[in-house]
């Protein structure tokens, strides 16, 4: 007997269907991934589960009973927790207190205050028996994203979780502790539990799913065991045949650039620089123009926070900086804008997007005295311009009117990218540009960044995909502990050898400065 059924589920957005006749059975103890591209209805069909949303039409089965799941509680009572990749934590709480978020704690007779020593010992119990070490009594503001990852996945197998559902949750993640949550995957799924595995990470769902599910449009496009399954079937699936995949599974990789020996003149210079919040403490690269340079690091080793502090969203207290050979004393976001840098932020909700404006108006804002006569502005040419990264981009919408909050995250993804091409600026910044977006789009932004390049702008890109970073770029700076440590020729370079010069500096020996 399936452990959850959906049968014909249809889930309508105005007129708009983002799911249509979904059926999908999920079994005990399987690992069950569901993919798609960016929009296809694989948020929307979690939501479904998770009682977020109500179905237009469907039936929910759950362990062969008819269900209705009007609200999160009764999924969670039903036994089905969803991991979202923005974490569910209150930063300022305890690893024991996020624990117990939401569950009954357990009191002292008359009311007279909570037994902490009993919650600790029932969550100390269950942490062991999944083999996962989680900090009780650090905040989780300070934890590291796979702690975070763990203490989310300790809560729900508390609630007596029998349907896991984890969204991206390898986004945020380095391989290696990438490799703490599969072991815990493997474990999760011996003790009978199932898991929902939503990636665009090819790699990972070959490696854990046994069976993988592909949404097109809304609608099931196939469902393939993991002996059935090939990179070219789920594209094929997934793009009704029209991406046509590399033989070697690739998505239309652009030719890796003859590496940049051609580089251009310096446009970003940084020269041991050290933010006031000591996030990052002694950090040296140069950008030229015509490169694509690989920011790589473990979580924590302030790559985001070398990016902020270049941008001026954070405080330079030491080191110097000059952007196209003149000293920037004091950066700031507008300044920068107006000597050409864009930054692609990691957290583009927060950052990089309003979400009751429409596509149109979020891709054009900072670009619209460019679209005016100065005394007004020529719409069609704007029109035409946001058509036209549009479709550059596949953006998948009802139309450029409409808000970015109502778009799938990959598709926010893609318009926060085509925003900052359009500004045309010299250097991009890029923090993870391409998580959460599908690997056709994964593939164009790659192309979009290499083009870029070739028209002789500089590009740094952070990653904490490292093959990612191999792919792309010409040039490698390891950080570590808010320090910048080697830098490499990506002329063929083994992932093992970063990540041993990362490792060599883990294992205690004080940061040394390389050869930036
Ligand atoms: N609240 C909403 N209002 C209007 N349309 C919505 C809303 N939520 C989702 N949609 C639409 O439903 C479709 C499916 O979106 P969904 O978020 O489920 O996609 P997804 O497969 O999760 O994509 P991604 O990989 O980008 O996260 C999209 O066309 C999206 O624009």
């Amino acid at each position: 007997m399936a452990l959850l059924e959906a049968r014909g589920i249809d889930k309508r957005f105005g007129a708009h269907y983002a799911l249509s006749g979904v059926s999908l059975a999920i079994e005990p103890g399987e690992v069950h991934a569901l993919v798609g591209e960016n929009g296809a209805g694989k948020s929307t069909f979690i939501k479904i589960v998770t009682g977020v949303y109500k179905p237009d039409g469907g039936e929910l089965w759950w362990q062969g009973k008819q269900v209705t799941v009007p609200d999160p509680k009764t999924a969670r009572e039903l036994g089905i927790n969803v991991i979202h990749q923005d974490r569910q934590l209150v930063p300022a709480f305890t690893g024991l207190e996020n624990l117990y978020l939401g569950l009954p704690y357990p009191k002292r007779p008359f009311g007279l205050g909570v037994r902490w020593g009993e919650m600790r010992e029932r969550a100390s119990q269950t942490a062991a028996r999944l083999g996962i070490e989680v900090p009780l009594d650090v905040p989780a503001s300070d934890m590291s994203p796979p702690e975070r990852t763990m203490l989310e996945i300790l809560r729900a197998m508390m609630l007596e979780c029998r349907l896991l559902i984890l969204d991206e949750p390898t986004a945020a993640l380095t391989d290696r502790e990438a490799e703490l949550l599969f072991s815990l995957i493997g474990r999760l799924q011996s003790q009978g539990t199932a898991i929902v595995y939503v990636s665009h990470r090819m790699d990972e769902i070959f490696r854990l799913s046994d069976r993988i599910t592909v949404l097109r449009n809304g609608k099931l496009a196939g469902t393939l065991t993991k002996q059935e399954a090939t990179r070219d079937k789920l594209i094929a699936l997934m793009t009704d045949g029209k991406a046509k995949p590399a033989g070697d599974g690739s998505v239309q990789a652009a030719p890796r650039r003859a590496s940049a020996t051609s580089a251009g003149p310096v446009i970003l210079r940084a020269a041991g620089i050290a933010t006031a919040d000591g996030r990052v403490k002694r950090a040296s690269l140069e950008v030229r123009g015509g490169e694509v340079v690989g920011l790589f690091g473990l979580a924590g080793a302030g790559r985001t926070e070398l990016l902020e502090a270049v941008y001026g969203l954070r405080t330079l207290a030491a080191g110097e900086l000059a952007v196209a050979g003149e000293r920037v004393q004091k950066p700031a976001p507008k300044k920068s804008l107006n000597r050409g840098i864009v930054l692609i932020p990691e957290d583009r909700r927060g950052h990089a997007l309003i979400m009751g404006m429409t596509i149109r108006e979020n891709m054009t804002l900072p670009v619209l005295s460019s679209f005016s006569d100065g005394v007004r502005i020529r719409a069609g040419a704007e029109r035409s311009s946001v058509s036209r990264w549009m479709t550059s981009m596949n953006v998948k919408a009802a139309g450029a009117e409409q808000p970015v909050g109502e778009l799938s995250g990959g598709n926010q993804q893609k318009v926060v990218f085509a925003k900052a091409l359009m500004s045309e600026p010299k250097l991009f910044l890029c923090d993870e540009p391409t998580q959460a977006v599908d690997v056709m789009t994964r593939e164009e932004i790659h192309r979009l960044l290499r083009d870029q390049a070739d028209n002789g702008r500089g590009v740094l890109f952070v990653s904490s995909d490292l093959q990612e970073v191999l792919e792309i770029a010409d040039r490698i700076v390891l950080m570590h502990g808010g320090e910048t440590i080697a830098e490499l020729p990506n002329d063929g370079v083994l992932p093992e050898d970063v990540l041993k010069l990362i490792y060599n500096q883990e294992k205690g020996s004080e940061p040394k400065h390389g050869s930036v």
